[in-house]
């Protein structure tokens, strides 16, 4: 039986979404100056201008947004739930930063008041930054994914994400054993995957920190599961990859360590991908995987500039994410902005545009997710977005009432937007922020 349709509503704004990636079509960017959207039961029936929208719907009650920019929701492909307090340690590399920063905190998620009280701080940041989907690097305890998942359904956020499995070279606390990683995934997948918004991602840390006996265990949840997503780290920082080398000497390259047991696939999400081998990237783009960029996250660890041409030239998918806490905020239209700048300014970089800079933020991390619901504005997706309104007497306000175009703002919304410009978040129709 189908609920009882509730009664439309159509949106009044200027608009701007990517249909098309950017990448490989020249005209992906749909931009609405007076743009209306159509909204019923939580979906897009209806996008175009506001007269055309207007004439075929005549007595829909209408809601004004006029002023600011209406985008699709954000989503944000790689982010770390038990890091949301320690945002801001800069200043050390990768291990360093693990060591001091990150580890340290994320063993205090074995407590679970402790732990929800993290997943209200780090939902709320998410949502506050206009982000409805996000694939996010989960805990090394059960009840804090428990806890999050909880939240996450508490909020209505779409969330992808998992128990994270190590057992080696952390910290004695945050490892497990490969029994104990499929028994506890196992339990978590059948009690979330698939449940409202939620779907579950297998998740070893990093090769570094996984016996191929981990790694094993993730392989026969992905067999047994199918339809669970898989995401971990990858080529982030040359120490961590010498290292990986070192561990295991049979693998050909770091990807090799996933490949070899079957970890790479549609589903795959590896962060980071700075310092890929051009045998990696030919894989990774055969198996349709994504790579998601963090362009803060890789300036604030110094782990490097990312080679966005390789991986397009190879034909690899890519992706954002913000990946905090080695990222220093929520924000993607800051992380558009990060690798605006980074291509930019390294040789054989990519001319980012704001149409590929609103792609990365939205359409892109859809299909990577494989949520083909999610990502733009076209007629059967869900109403998720962001409205992004900047108080009078901001810069940005004042960019916005005088640009000469919706591209115009939209280059502005990411050269300066924050959270603080996030004034209603809508996550399949219903609103989660503002209002
Ligand atoms: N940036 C980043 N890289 C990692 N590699 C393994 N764990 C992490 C993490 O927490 N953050
Ligand atoms: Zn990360």
């Amino acid at each position: 039986m189908t609920s009882p349709s509730t009664a439309p509503t159509l949106y009044r704004a200027t608009y701007l979404h990517t249909p098309r990636n950017p990448f490989t079509h020249p005209d992906a960017l749909d931009a609405q100056s007076d743009g209306g959207l159509l909204v019923q039961d939580g979906v897009i029936r209806a996008a175009g201008s506001f007269a055309e929208v207007r004439a075929a719907h005549p007595d829909a009650p209408v809601t004004d947004l006029r002023g600011g920019l209406l985008l699709p929701g954000f989503i944000d492909t790689h982010v770390h739930y038990p890091q949301v307090r320690v945002i801001g340690g800069l200043g050390l590399p990768l291990l360093d930063w693990l060591d001091q920063c990150a580890l340290p905190e994320e063993a205090r998620m074995a407590d679970l008041a402790y732990a929800r009280g993290v997943a209200r701080d780090f939902i709320g940041g998410l949502i506050g930054a206009g982000t409805t989907t996000a694939l996010v690097f989960g805990s090394h305890f059960a009840g804090a994914v428990d806890a999050f998942f909880e939240e996450a359904t508490r909020t209505g956020l779409r969330a992808v994400t998992g128990l994270v499995v190590s057992d080696r070279l952390l910290r004695e606390e945050l490892h497990t054993t490969p029994q104990r990683a499929y028994d506890e995934g196992r339990a978590l997948i059948e009690r979330w995957h698939g449940t409202g918004r939620a779907l579950y991602a297998v998740t070893p840390r990093f090769s570094l920190s996984a016996s191929e006996g981990i790694l094993d265990a993730c392989a026969a949840l992905m067999r047994d599961f199918p339809g669970v997503r898989f995401t971990s780290h990858i080529n982030e920082n040359t120490r961590e990859i010498q290292t990986v080398r070192d561990l295991f000497p049979g693998a050909r390259d770091y990807l090799d360590t996933y490949e070899r047991a079957g970890l790479v696939g549609r589903h795959s999400v590896l962060a980071h991908n700075v310092h890929p081998t051009d045998r990696e990237l030919g894989v990774m783009a055969a198996h349709r995987c994504t790579a998601a960029h963090c362009p803060c996250s890789n300036s604030a660890l110094g782990s490097g500039f990312f080679p966005l041409r390789r991986h397009l030239d190879a034909g690899v998918h890519v992706s954002l994410g913000s990946d905090v806490g080695g990222g220093t905020g929520f924000s993607l239209l800051k992380e558009g902005l990060q690798a605006h700048f980074m291509q930019n300014l390294m040789p054989g970089g990519v001319p980012l545009s704001p149409a590929h800079l609103l792609y990365l933020a939205t359409l892109a991390g859809a299909e990577a997710l494989d949520l083909p619901h999610t990502g733009s504005f076209q007629p059967g997706r869900a109403f998720d977005a962001v409205h992004l309104n900047p108080a009078p007497g901001t810069p940005l306000d004042a960019v916005f009432r005088h640009a000469s175009s919706p591209e115009r703002a939209l280059a502005a919304a990411f050269a300066t937007g924050t959270p603080a410009d996030v004034a209603r978040v809508w996550i399949g129709g219903d609103t989660v922020l503002g209002g």
